[in-house]
Parts: structure tokens; sequence; C-alpha cells
């Protein structure tokens, strides 16, 4: 069987996101079967929508600004309208993930709009698939995965005033790494059962 290929498809204005972006595409990367690549959709291009088109799965990012995603992220979903036409990511996978500086912020909104740009293009949405770290229990600890508590995709959040060679720290790093796994499990199991079924 061919190794799945997981695309990870971000905007990311300052840098930080792009961090996060890297450690999806790394945690995608460690599974066995599956091999990762990163595309900034800043400028969508022909070589974009090959690389997007061929994937088994896509892994959308976005910072949140203004409480939703980027203009640019925006940008990109809107050009995306002729795939969407053309059902040409129809039953791929996909998850999403989002950094912001507050600690809520309102990322939830940005990443349930990744979530409802995914069902659109009919694709089948893959959760984080974390319990809940951090403040969610009182012997929770910031260094927990997933201490954010999201569950709709990974989140990670980024102080205002430190630059990505700071920020997001490794927690939230970590857990987009886990992101990038989970997805990557679900394609090879997918892989496997759309071979299956075929046979
Ligand atoms: C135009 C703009 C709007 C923003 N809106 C929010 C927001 O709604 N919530 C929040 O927590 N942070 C907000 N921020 C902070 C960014 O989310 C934060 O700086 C993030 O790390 C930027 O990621 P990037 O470096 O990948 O662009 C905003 C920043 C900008 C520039």
């Amino acid at each position: 069987m061919h190794d799945v290929r997981v695309a990870v498809a971000f905007h990311s204005g300052y840098g930080h996101t792009a961090r996060q972006a890297e450690a999806v595409a790394r945690g995608a990367a460690s599974t066995s079967g599956a091999r990762s690549s990163l595309h900034d959709v800043t400028t969508p291009d022909g070589a974009l929508w090959a690389a997007l088109d061929s994937a088994d799965a896509i892994v959308f990012g976005t910072p949140t600004y203004m409480g939703g995603g980027s203009a640019v992220f925006q940008g990109f979903a809107e050009a995306t309208a002729p795939v969407w036409q053309e059902r040409r990511w129809q039953g791929k996978l996909a998850a999403g993930f989002t950094n912001s500086a507050g600690t809520n912020g309102n990322k939830d909104t940005a990443l349930s709009a990744l979530a409802v740009f995914a069902a659109q293009h009919g694709m089948i949405w893959v959760p984080l698939g974390l319990a809940p770290g951090g403040e969610y229990s009182s012997r929770g600890s910031r260094a927990d995965l997933n201490r954010l508590a999201g569950f709709t995709g990974a989140m990670a959040q980024s102080p205002s005033d430190l630059g990505p060679d700071q920020a997001p720290d490794g927690s939230d790093l970590r857990t987009a790494e886990h992101l990038g796994a989970q997805v990557a499990q679900a394609a090879v199991r997918f892989e496997h059962g759309r071979r299956a079924v075929a046979a």
C-alpha cells in the first residue's frame, strides 16, 4: 500500500500558526504508512490545488483574527469554489487547528468555521481526540497535552508580545503533533478499509 498523504493547508500572518502547522505535519509524518506536506495558502496556485487534490487528508489551519479565521484563509476558502463545484475533495478526511493570543480569544469560532468549510466539501472531520488537560482538573498543568481543552481541533495560544521563536509553547505544539498523528492514523485505516471493500 502506498503511504497516505496528509496535506497541511494553513495561513499565518506572523509565524505563530506556522509553527503549529509544522507540528501537525511532524505528527502526521511520524505515523507509519503516512507522509505529510506543508502548504501556505496565501497565494493559491496550480501547485497548491494539485497537492491538495492528491492528498488523502487535509488539515486546515488559521490564526484566529477578530474572532474567526483570517481574511487570507477565507480568501483561500472562497477560491476553493471550483473544487467544491466538482466535488474533488468529497470523502477525504479533514481536521483543523487555530492559534490566538487569548486563552479563549474565540478560537472555537475559527475551528467551527473550518469544520463547516470541510463539511461543505463533503469531507469527513477528524476531531482532536484528546481528553481535556490543563485547568480542566485541579491537578492539571500548563504542560498537559490539550491544556486549552479543545475537542473540534488543536488549539494553541501565543502571548501577543512573544515572537514565533517563543510561542506557541511546547504543550500546544505537542497537541498539534497529536492532531497530525490522529489524522494520519485515521487516513491509514481508511485506506486499508477502501482497499478491503474494493477487493
Ligand atoms: C487582525 C488581528 C486580529 C486578531 N484577533 C484576535 C482574536 O480575535 N482573538 C485572539 O485571541 N487573538 C487575536 N489576535 C492575535 C493573534 O491571533 C495572535 O497574535 C496569533 O499568534 C497570530 O498568529 P500568526 O502569527 O500565525 O498570524 C489578532 C491579531 C490580529 C493581527
